[in-house]
This record gives structure tokens, C-alpha cells and sequence, in this order.
């Protein structure tokens, strides 16, 4: 909207609404900021649904819950390999003139934490958090610029049985929510089998992280801008042939053959396929070895789980990461981690109808039959939630045919209704909504 001249003469526009005009108020902007969602009681369920299974999960795993804040130091994020995620970065100047930036991941703030424990915790740890990640993105992709994720990380452990648990752990929240091996699956590889090519061709270790970024996009951008970007970075035209050649490989069987049998790469993924077997969930997994994953700092074993219809993005990802502790000036500790999103599982449940039915359950609606009875329903309604019922108490007067109306609306197992008459014989009378039996009950005797 065009600025214009307010009465008062200072200057409003669309987005700095003017002040109050003789009784007229300009509506605010209802909606949440561009690419953030609002939870509205049925959404809230739904995320507390799949929240309570992210948490179940970590529990049966022997997991402990962590937390950090939403906002963190941008130094915790400036990775120099040219990842979507730094790009992104949802960053700025506070105050105090210090540089911060809404945590785009949580592993960096996990790792910040590890070592600030340092001597003080015992390895493994096994740790885990449900939190809100932010990205900025131009608004003309008209994605999301947050979402919750879901990690399980295990620090400590160097072997691959640490990657094993942690796809054990997915694969048991998919099954608690009804997805099965037909609907999705793992792709696996490590990171080892780029390293090794990389290594035949002296390519040096610290364009690794990078390379594996833009390899990443093998999928998204065209082969020639990967070929392109990969001999920017200083590849050979050879080393770039080779890389994608290895990444084109179909089995474990045909990668061994090309990298012969005595690397890690080989030897990480036979174990690690061979753990799955005892795991039992060998079905959800395949070796793909153009995984690499979009995050600088994996170095080993990588995952992600997708749609077996191919309709949707990646549902989760993790991976190994056993060098992250000493980039930020840390002695490096053996670590593997993943992210789960709140979004794309989602739109899975709705393509495979699995969406849980969680209307809104109450106990009770207790309510006064005359306005001088509210004490008294009051105390009712305090006997019933001592005993642990909920209660949704009728806070004014109102008419029957609204209380039996948001009795249907809130699916309330009873009605107690608190009347004069039988508040004098200590009775208050009990409805039961599902069969529509009517009694009276001694107050002593609710329950
Ligand atoms: O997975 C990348 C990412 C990071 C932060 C927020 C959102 Br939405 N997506």
C-alpha cells in the first residue's frame, strides 16, 4: 500500500500500521512470519503425537534428553564448504554487537556442549533433542524457514554398531507409526569411498568437505555443473571422471571389486550390513553410493531414509562425524549422529493414510446449574483433578444446550452437573454422554 499521511501526521505504510485514528485501530497481520507455521490445538496434537514416539524412541535406546538455545553464536556455523545450510544461515548483530544466528542444526551445539562438559561426562554418551532449526531463504522458493528435528547422536563409539543403532532406532519409530519397509527404506554408503578415491588421485584433505558438498547435488543440478564445480575447486578432470564413476557403483560387491578389499570404506559397510542382519531390518536398507549427505562434516558411514515412491524429499539423514570436535579447537572424540524432520514424515502419513485420528478428550465439563452454584462447582471440579480426571469447567452461565454442545465438541466421557437441590442433599447429578444414562452421585463419592 502506498505510504500515506496519517492524521497524526507521522507516516504509515502496509507494514508499520498507523496509529489509532479516532476509534479505528489498523488490523495487525494476523499470520506468522513468512516460512513459520502456527500450532493450532488439532496441528499441536498432531506434533505432540509424533513428538511423543521421537522421545519414546530415544528412551527405549537408552537415550538422554539434551536442550540448547535456538540461538547460538554464527561462529558455531561458519563452515567454509560452501554448504545450502550456511548460505542460509539465519543470522545477524545483536545488541552487544556480537554476531549470532538461529541454529540451523543441532549437532554444533551438541558438540559445543560435549566439549564444554569435557572430563565432567563419560563416554559413550548417548544424547538426544527434539528442536526448532531456522533457515533464511528467499521467500521465492516458497519453502519453510523452520522446522523441528529430531536427533539422536552417540559420542564415543567408533565402530559402526554406533550407525547401526541409530538406524535401529529410526526404523523402530517408523514401525510405532505404521510406515513398514515397503514404504521407505535406507540408502547407506560412507563417505570413506570418496576419501579413498580423493587420496589416489593426492587430492588434499581439506578440499574433502567441500568436494562432498557439491557432490551432494549430484541429483538436484545438472552432471556439467558438478564436473564444472569440482575441477573449480582444483580436481583433475581425472579425479572428477573417476569420483563419478565410483559414485554410479550398484553394490557393495562391484565397490569392493573397484576399491579392492582392504579399505575402511568396504570394510565399514560389509560390518555395518552385516550388524543390520542381527539388527533385524536388513530389508530397509541398500547400499547406494552416491549418498553423500549435504553437511561438510561427515566422515564415515552416511544414511537417509526415503519414500520408495520417490515423491517425497529425504525423511531423515545422519551419519558419522568424527572430526567436527576439532574444528572447533577441541581433541576430536569418535561421533555419529541423524536429523529427523517434522515435515516431510508428515506428508508420508497423509500418502500412506496414517494419519492418527487425535480429537480433543476431556474427562469431565462440569458446570453450574445457577450462578451462585460456581463455588460450588469449583469444588467439583477440584475433586475430580486431584483424583486425575480432567475437567473443563463452565466459567459463566450458560444455557444447557451450549454445555451438552461443547460436551460433544471436547468428546467429554460425562457431564456433572452441580443443581441447588441436590447440592443441599450433597449430591450433584452425573450424565454419562456415550450411553446417556442420567444418575446422582454423593459428592464424597465422585470419582
Ligand atoms: O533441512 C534444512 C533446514 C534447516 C533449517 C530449517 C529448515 Br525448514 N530446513
Amino acid at each position: 500500500a502506498a505510504e500515506t499521511d496519517s492524521p497524526s501526521g507521522g507516516r504509515s505504510g502496509a507494514l508499520t500500521p498507523g496509529p489509532a485514528v479516532a476509534g479505528h485501530v489498523q488490523k495487525i497481520d494476523v499470520n506468522p512470519p513468512k516460512g513459520t507455521r502456527d500450532f493450532p490445538p488439532e496441528d499441536m496434537r498432531l506434533r505432540n503425537w509424533l513428538f511423543d514416539h521421537f522421545k519414546e524412541v530415544s528412551r527405549l535406546h537408552g537415550f538422554e534428553e539434551v536442550d540448547f538455545p535456538v540461538l547460538e553464536s554464527e561462529a558455531l556455523f561458519t563452515r567454509k564448504a560452501g554448504e545450502e545450510i550456511k548460505d542460509q544461515l539465519y543470522c545477524f548483530e545483536d545488541r552487544g554487537n556480537r554476531r549470532v544466528a538461529l541454529r540451523p542444526e543441532l549437532t554444533p551445539s551438541l558438540a559445543r556442549l560435549v566439549i564444554q562438559k569435557g572430563k565432567s561426562v563419560s563416554l559413550p554418551l548417548k544424547w538426544f533433542t527434539v528442536g526448532q532449526c531456522w533457515r533464511y531463504e528467499r521467500m521465492t522458493r516458497g519453502r519453510r524457514r523452520e522446522h523441528y528435528q529430531w536427533n539422536m547422536d552417540i559420542i564415543g563409539v567408533p565402530g559402526v554398531m554406533a550407525e547401526a543403532e541409530l538406524i535401529s532406532s529410526i526404523v523402530t519409530l517408523f514401525k510405532r507409526i505404521g510406515i513398514t519397509e515397503s514404504d521407505v527404506g535406507f540408502k547407506v554408503s560412507s563417505r570413506k569411498v570418496l576419501q579413498e578415491v580423493l587420496k589416489c588421485y593426492s587430492v588434499p584433505e581439506n578440499l574433502f568437505g567441500k568436494v562432498c558438498v557439491i557432490i551432494d547435488k549430484i541429483e538436484k543440478i545438472p552432471v556439467d555443473e558438478i564436473k564444472r564445480d569440482l575441477t573449480a575447486v582444483g580436481l583433475t578432470q581425472e579425479a572428477v571422471q573417476e569420483l563419478l564413476q565410483v559414485l554410479s557403483v550398484k553394490s557393495l560387491a562391484e565397490l569392493e571389486e573397484r576399491l579392492g578389499s582392504s579399505g575402511e570404506a568396504v570394510a565399514d559397510l560389509k560390518h555395518l550390513f552385516s550388524l543390520a542382519e542381527k539388527f533385524g531390518y536388513s530389508k530397509w536398507l541398500q547400499f547406494d553410493a552416491s549418498v553423500v549427505r549435504g553437511l561438510a562434516y561427515y566422515t564415515g558411514i552416511v544414511f537417509e531414509g526415503f519414500d520408495r515412491e520417490g515423491k517425497l524429499r529425504a525423511i531423515c539423514g545422519g551419519g558419522r562425524y568424527d572430526h567436527l570436535f576439532s574444528t572447533f579447537g577441541a581433541d576430536d572424540i569418535a561421533a555419529c549422529g541423524f536429523g529427523f524432520g517434522d515435515a516431510v514424515i508428515v506428508e508420508l502419513l497423509k500418502e500412506k493414510g496414517l494419519l492418527p485420528e487425535l480429537g480433543l478428550q476431556v474427562d469431565n465439563i462440569v458446570c453450574a446449574l445457577d450462578e451462585d452454584l460456581q463455588g460450588c462447582a469449583a469444588m467439583v471440579a477440584n475433586i475430580l483433578r486431584e483424583k486425575g480426571q480432567s475437567v473443563d469447567l463452565v466459567l459463566e452461565s450458560k444455557p444447557l444446550k451450549w454445555v451438552f454442545k461443547r460436551a460433544a465438541r471436547a468428546n467429554a466421557e460425562r457431564l456433572v452437573l452441580v443443581g441447588n437441590s441436590e447440592w443441599q442433599r450433597g449430591m450433584v447429578g452425573v450424565k454419562i454422554l456415550s450411553t446417556g444414562e442420567q444418575y446422582e452421585v454423593k459428592l464424597d463419592d465422585l470419582k
